[in-house]
């Protein structure tokens, strides 16, 4: 699949002077409760009304979603409001009895995406059609894949097309639900700048508290809009309650983005605002980095405290030293630099395992 400018039409059909934003809860739970939500979005910046309606938990016993009657909530939804409406179709039923209900946009799941068998079903039950469909990211970070998946859909002839970015599951204790990976999502943005890339910090967020951040990170790496999970009473909410935000913070929310020009006033501005953008989450990684390889320093600290072993190691550190530097000077680095950043790495670790060794057992 090559880059093709037609898949952003339906975008532009909007006549936005803003990112595009999807908003509505994760799941529909009652007719009242869409009904309601959908009245306070009308008056917000809000495009298209998400619901969930049949939701793939990961443990059975949990809310399900309400299933096919959620439909109807939905499509009563953009009658009164207008607003055009978005639910997740994970197979040829959910499809067919989406298309019946004349939803606008459809969503793949994380957890579709990553089988291309689920993707290919759904991509032949809607072979030809000119609904937008928005295929999320994989939940494990495999480029390939996802562009696997909307190269199933643009075969399909399906050309309103878009991407969800969602973050991705890893094992390790981070401040998100899902890892972002930015990188990720900027590499897809930059082979296909025509598909609409649109941002889900709810999923990566996992967390109301994270979820302006991550929109403005978005905004900043020239995302095309946010999907963002909205209830009118969150805590309440019958799944992913702590991540849900109301239609008024969300309100909000987007009168305090800082949306950037994608034509700034020259070519300069617009390029160091791309390129800032990118130290960030380069920054983020280093600094992740150093966090995970101290919690590795601080078990070596119990280990040596058990056996009451020294914390400077000589030999140990001489090694680390000698190996880094020869990699330091092939990667361009000078040796200063490399010295001055190690001596900190160490001291750092020092201070951790000091700690560690002279804390009371209790
Ligand atoms: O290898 C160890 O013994 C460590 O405690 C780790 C570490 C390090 O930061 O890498 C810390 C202190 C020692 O002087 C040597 C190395």
């Amino acid at each position: 699949m090559k880059n093709d400018t037609s898949i952003k039409n339906w975008l532009k059909e909007f006549h936005l002077d803003h990112p595009l934003v999807i908003a509505g809860p994760c799941s529909a739970e009652t007719e009242e409760q869409v009904l309601k939500i959908a009245h306070e979005l009308k008056n917000t910046d809000t495009s298209v009304m998400r619901a969930g309606i049949w939701k793939p938990r990961t443990r059975p016993g949990n809310f399900e979603g309400v299933g096919a009657i959620g439909l109807e909530w939905l499509k009563k939804a953009k009658e009164e409001t207008g607003l055009k409406i978005a639910t997740e179709v994970a197979n040829k039923t959910h499809v067919d009895l989406a298309l019946k209900a004349d939803v606008d946009v459809l969503w793949v799941g994380a957890r579709s995406t990553v089988s291309p068998f689920i993707v290919q079903e759904i991509a032949d039950a809607l072979k030809g059609t000119d609904k937008v469909v928005l295929i999320k990211n994989p939940v494990n970070p495999d480029l390939a894949l996802w562009l696997g998946a909307v190269e199933r859909f643009y075969n399909a002839d399906i050309r309103n097309l878009g991407v969800i970015h969602r973050g991705f599951s890893t094992y390790e204790k981070i401040k998100y639900r899902n890892n972002p990976e930015w990188q990720i999502a900027v590499e897809l943005q930059k082979n296909f700048p025509d598909l609409p890339l649109i941002v889900d910090p709810s999923h990566i967020a996992g967390n109301r508290d994270l979820v302006f951040d991550i929109c403005q990170t978005a905004l900043d790496l020239n995302y095309d809009g946010i999907m963002v999970e909205t209830h009118h009473t969150p805590n309440k909410a019958w799944s992913d309650a702590a991540q849900q935000i109301t239609p008024e913070m969300l309100d909000q929310m987007t009168k305090d983005l800082r949306i950037r020009n994608k034509s700034g006033e020259s070519a300069f501005n617009e390029e160091i605002l791309r390129l800032r953008s990118k130290v960030d989450v380069v920054d983020d990684q280093i600094f992740e980095a150093i966090s995970k390889r101290m919690k590795i320093v601080d078990q070596i600290g119990e280990l040596k405290k058990e056996n009451n072993v020294a914390i400077f190691q000589p030999e140990r550190w001489n090694a680390i030293l000698d190996r880094l530097t020869a990699y330091a000077k092939d990667i361009d680095l000078s040796e200063d630099f490399t010295n001055r950043f190690l001596k900190a790495i160490h001291q750092e670790s020092i201070q951790h395992q000091h700690k560690i060794i002279n804390k009371e057992n209790k």
